[in-house]
């Protein structure tokens, strides 16, 4: 690709693996999850989430998504216990999301695509740096949770109404003491895998960990998400949907459950 990835017809999904060959590798993401052929293993310790509100830093909309940012120099806001040894800091949080409420998660579930999904992303602290993290086997973990059309979702609202300053690419502005645990779902049992980034660099990197209790999403809560520009000021507007990578095969990788 001459120019920078996206999700358009000319710079999207299925041309990444031009710049980026391990688009093809052995331990890519997102996948199809199928609940039938996933054994439940009972080694997998509960998830141990520890986050302080005030670590928020601020909002960002990076072109491709936007992403609420945490203060990552002190263990104040960790993720400890499932799948993963050590300690992880989070890092920040994004969302996938559709330009209708038929599509927009990335992983998916007996092929059912939901309206959006959440990744909290985290690095692994025996590495000095989420950017040394990130290129690890073991360097990232990320919590995923599915959004599903329902009653407004009180705990996004803030996220939403930050929105307005973050319009287009390259704006940011300052979001704090937000508490992101309130986000999550009150079940933590999870699916886990061993997969990547689902955008470039695609570095096959992350513990994945997605939840399988959904939270909710109202329709006018995600048309909130879909006013957003993927194009930056001054550029022919370009509206923020569809960006999410279509499910990656398996390749052999086994999915475990956190529960029964
Ligand atoms: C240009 O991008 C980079 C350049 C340099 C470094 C070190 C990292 C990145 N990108 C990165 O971390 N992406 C990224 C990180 C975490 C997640 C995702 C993408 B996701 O799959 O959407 O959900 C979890
Ligand atoms: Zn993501």
């Amino acid at each position: 690709m001459s120019h920078a990835w996206g999700y358009g017809p000319t710079n999207g999904p299925d041309k990444w693996g031009e710049d980026c060959p391990i688009a093809n590798g052995p331990r890519q993401s997102p996948i199809n999850i199928l609940p039938k052929e996933i054994n439940f293993d009972p080694t997998l310790k509960p998830l141990k989430i520890k986050y302080d509100p005030s670590n928020a830093k601020g909002i960002l909309n990076n072109g491709h998504s936007f992403q609420v940012d945490y203060e990552d120099d002190t263990d104040s806001s960790t993720l400890t216990g499932g799948p993963i040894s050590g300690t992880y800091r989070l890092k920040q949080f994004h969302f996938h999301w559709g330009a209708s409420d038929d599509r927009g998660s990335e992983h998916t579930v007996n092929g059912i695509k939901f309206p959006s999904e959440l990744h909290l992303v985290h690095w692994n602290t025996k590495y000095p740096s989420f950017g040394e993290a990130a290129s690890q086997p073991d360097g990232l973990a990320v919590v995923g949770v599915f959004l599903k059309i329902g009653s407004a979702n009180p705990r996004l609202q803030k996220v939403l109404d930050a929105l307005d300053a973050i319009k287009t690419k390259g704006k940011q502005t300052t979001f704090s003491n937000f508490d992101s645990k309130t986000l999550l779902p009150g079940s933590l049992d999870y699916w886990t895998y061993d997969g990547s980034l689902t955008t470039p660099p695609l570095f096959e990197s992350v513990t994945w960990i997605v939840l399988k209790e959904p939270i909710s999403v109202s329709p006018a809560q995600m048309a909130k998400f879909r006013g957003l520009l993927f194009t930056g000021d001054g550029e022919a507007p370009c509206c923020m949907v569809d960006n999410y990578r279509p499910c990656q095969a398996l390749k052999g990788r086994r999915v475990r459950a956190s529960f029964k």
